[in-house]
């Protein structure tokens, strides 16, 4: 199984497994019209001063002061945030479009087209996702049995190349991970959005995204993410932890809630549940560097914002030298702080989603945000200790995860947006 997991693709050997190419779906990724695209930026940017504003006043973080300063609406400075939202939005629109042109509001899934020989060989594609999955994911796993079949299939090809982009660079072989190779795995990823995948486990994301709404740029985002890991090791502002955490988390909310559906009674707008999808990623990647700082140090990694860590009087050897200050303790206060401020955001947005996929949703929210409770309990020792969920604690999560999955949409249409 690993050895599956890890293996990048030779660039002198092309394999086509024949699982169709479906035209519609190349030009699906690629279609955005030039003119509408632009005004969509212009619309966007308005929405983002305003918010921009309003998230300042709210919460105390600032945001890159460049960009808010811009009077003109001209894009010359973008901060992270906005050149995310622009891909929220990107993917937004193609839910929206899609939405339009079927009967079916709950985005349920085209039929299998069946070729003669490629439907076994599909499900066999399918099934191997499914172990990899169960074996990688065992909570998670166990909350797709609630999605429907083609809900959950979609789900766990999603899941498996997620972690084998993440395999590229954290695993075993990573040492030996360039960036040469991060682009054959993008080649290859180009190849499976038209209809051409490499080996099994692409053929059953490439029948994925046929069936799907589902755009090629967060895919992309996440191998950028990998690239981002292998130069840098240090970040100068929360805006480039925010872009990281966007390429390697964010991007996985943003793959999932086209599967996942919004529920056909929400009345919330679509961006805004991608939005609050884009936050629990954000959340559960700020919660996992604030988890891993000792481990991250022990490989030359610091990933907190070095402006924040200089205006708390601390520093890099601070972080190597692990120890639990005062300064240490109110540093940790603040970027708790801020996590739990995406995973408020994200909660405002799980009730949206289709019944089905939101027990799993609140089950993995609930476990992560619980880390963060943790770090605390540890008394912000996350240099030697390590937080974690027990065994009791996750087990009492299910049911109150089920039971807020129960909780149907709000009857308000936008989401509040921190
Ligand atoms: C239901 C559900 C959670 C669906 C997502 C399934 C999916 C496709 C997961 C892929 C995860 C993956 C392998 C990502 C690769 C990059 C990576 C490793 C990211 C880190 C995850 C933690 O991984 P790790 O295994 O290293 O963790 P531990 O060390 O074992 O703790 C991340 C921190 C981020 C993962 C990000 C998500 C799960 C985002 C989830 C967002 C949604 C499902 C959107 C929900 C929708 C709304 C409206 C809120």
């Amino acid at each position: 199984m690993p050895l599956t997991l890890l293996w990048v693709v030779s660039p002198s050997t092309e394999v086509c497994s024949g699982f169709g190419v479906t035209e519609s779906l190349v030009s699906r990724s690629t279609s955005n019209g030039r003119s509408k695209r632009m005004s969509k930026k212009q619309e966007s940017w308005n929405a983002w001063t305003f918010n921009v504003a309003k998230h300042q006043k709210r919460t105390g973080f600032p945001v890159l002061s460049s960009m808010v300063a811009n009077p003109t609406g001209e894009m010359a400075v973008l901060s992270s945030e906005q050149r995310v939202y622009d891909v929220v939005l990107k993917q937004a629109a193609l839910v929206n479009r899609e939405l339009r042109s079927r009967d079916d509001l709950d985005l349920d899934v085209k039929p299998d087209i069946a070729v003669p020989g490629t439907l076994s060989l599909l499900t066999e594609a399918y099934d191997r996702c499914s172990e990899v999955c169960a074996e990688y994911a065992k909570t998670f796993y166990l909350g797709t049995q609630l999605m429907t079949p083609a809900k959950r299939k979609a789900i766990w090809a999603i899941y498996v190349w997620c972690r084998r982009t993440d395999e590229l660079v954290d695993g075993p072989n990573a040492s030996h991970i360039t960036p040469t190779a991060l682009d054959r795995w993008e080649a290859r990823l180009e190849d499976l959005f038209r209809g051409r995948p490499f080996d099994m486990l692409d053929a059953a994301l490439s029948d994925t995204v046929t069936k799907f709404p589902i755009d090629i740029q967060p895919f992309k985002d996440m191998i950028e993410g990998m690239r981002t890991d292998l130069r840098k090791s240090r970040y100068k502002n929360f805006d480039e932890l925010y872009l990281y955490c966007y390429y390697v988390a964010g991007t996985v909310g943003l793959m999932s809630v086209p599967v996942m559906g919004i529920a056909p009674e929400s009345k919330a707008s679509t961006e805004s549940v991608y939005n609050a999808a884009l936050a629990l990623g954000i959340a559960n990647q700020l919660t996992n560097i604030l988890r891993d700082v000792g481990e991250d140090a022990r490989r030359g990694r610091v990933y907190l914002p070095q402006d924040e860590l200089a205006q708390a009087g601390l520093s890099d050897e601070d972080i190597f030298a692990g120890r639990v200050t005062e300064k240490w303790r109110t540093f940790m206060k603040k970027q708790i702080k801020r996590a739990r401020m995406f995973f408020d955001q994200a909660e405002n947005g799980v009730s949206e989603l289709s019944a089905a996929s939101r027990w799993p949703v609140w089950a993995s929210l609930l476990l992560y945000r619980q880390i963060l409770d943790e770090i605390e309990a540890n008394d912000y020792n996350n240099f030697t200790k390590r937080a974690y969920v027990s065994k009791g604690k996750k087990l009492l999560a299910l049911p109150i995860a089920y039971a807020r999955s129960i909780v149907p949409p709000r009857s308000t249409t936008n989401l509040v947006k921190v």
